[in-house]
This record gives structure tokens, C-alpha cells and sequence, in this order.
């Protein structure tokens, strides 16, 4: 699986933490950071357009997106045609993300939630799949279906 961990300047520093848990994961096969580097300032608009596009594009599986809240990531990814991104701070959210929803982008917002539990959320967001055949497939079929 190769995923994208990407931030703007309020979501750098978890970022980093999730870029080391993903490189250490056996699950992972690549890691793309995008985002802030080197002290140059970057808004979340470009960097969840980036990641959504690359997903998008076929070019990355899934991504972890952090901004202050999660939620101005989200609502950029979104906009790129294919793409199911969701804020999500709690365990069952992070599951029905996956499952119900099949977001390939999980966004998280650093001055929301501790560190601890953002790590935690990121490794069990990673253990979901999609089933094409739940109950759940008709709903994001429909969801495909708004957008042409
Ligand atoms: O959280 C953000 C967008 O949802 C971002 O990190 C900060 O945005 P701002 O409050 O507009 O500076």
C-alpha cells in the first residue's frame, strides 16, 4: 500500500510522528510526505488537492491528512473528482470511514485531538478495507453517481 501523509503548517509536527508509525508499518510499502518542508509555509487547500489528485491519478492508495482542525483538508480533497475524504476523531468514525464510506483520505486536526489517540486512529484506519459487497456498496455507488 502506498500512502500519503500530508499537513499544513498547523499539522506538521504530527505529520512527522505518523510519517515514522507509517515507515515502520509492515502494512506499508511507501510513504510520500507531502506538505511543509524546510520552514516554507503551506496551505491545506494545495496540499489535499496534491494528495487527492495523486489517489485520484492512481499514483497513491490511501492518504492522512492533517491540518488544525481535519476539516479544511477534507473539504479540499473532496473536491477532486473520485475522491471520499472524512474528518474523523473517534475509533467507530475511523471504521465507518473505510467501511461505509470507502474514504481513501482520513483527516485529522492537530489542535483537536492528542497525539497518542491520532497514532492509534492512524494505525487502525489502516487495517480497513472496503467490502464491494456489503450493504454499504449501493450507498457509495450513489455517492459516485452525484458527481457526474
Ligand atoms: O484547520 C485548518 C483548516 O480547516 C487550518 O489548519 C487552519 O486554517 P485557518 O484557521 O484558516 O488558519
Amino acid at each position: 500500500m502506498k500512502i500519503i501523509i500530508g499537513a499544513d503548517d498547523a499539522g506538521v509536527r504530527y505529520r512527522d510522528r505518523l510519517a515514522e508509525d507509517l515507515r515502520a508499518d509492515d502494512r506499508v510499502d511507501e510513504v510520500v510526505v507531502l506538505g511543509p518542508q524546510d520552514g516554507r509555509a503551506e496551505d491545506y487547500p494545495g496540499v489535499a488537492a496534491q494528495a487527492a489528485t495523486m489517489i485520484s491519478d492512481g499514483e497513491a492508495d490511501r492518504a492522512i491528512l492533517v491540518c488544525g482542525t481535519g476539516l479544511g483538508m477534507a473539504i479540499a480533497a473532496n473536491k477532486i473528482k473520485g475522491i471520499r475524504a472524512a474528518t474523523a476523531h473517534d475509533s467507530f468514525s475511523v471504521e465507518r470511514s473505510v467501511l461505509s464510506n470507502d474514504a481513501q483520505v482520513l483527516a485529522m486536526g492537530e489542535r483537536v485531538i492528542g497525539l497518542e489517540l491520532a497514532r492509534r486512529l492512524a494505525k487502525e484506519w489502516l487495517g480497513y478495507t472496503f467490502d464491494p459487497t456489503s450493504r454499504s456498496a449501493p450507498k457509495v455507488e450513489a455517492i459516485k453517481k452525484l458527481e457526474d
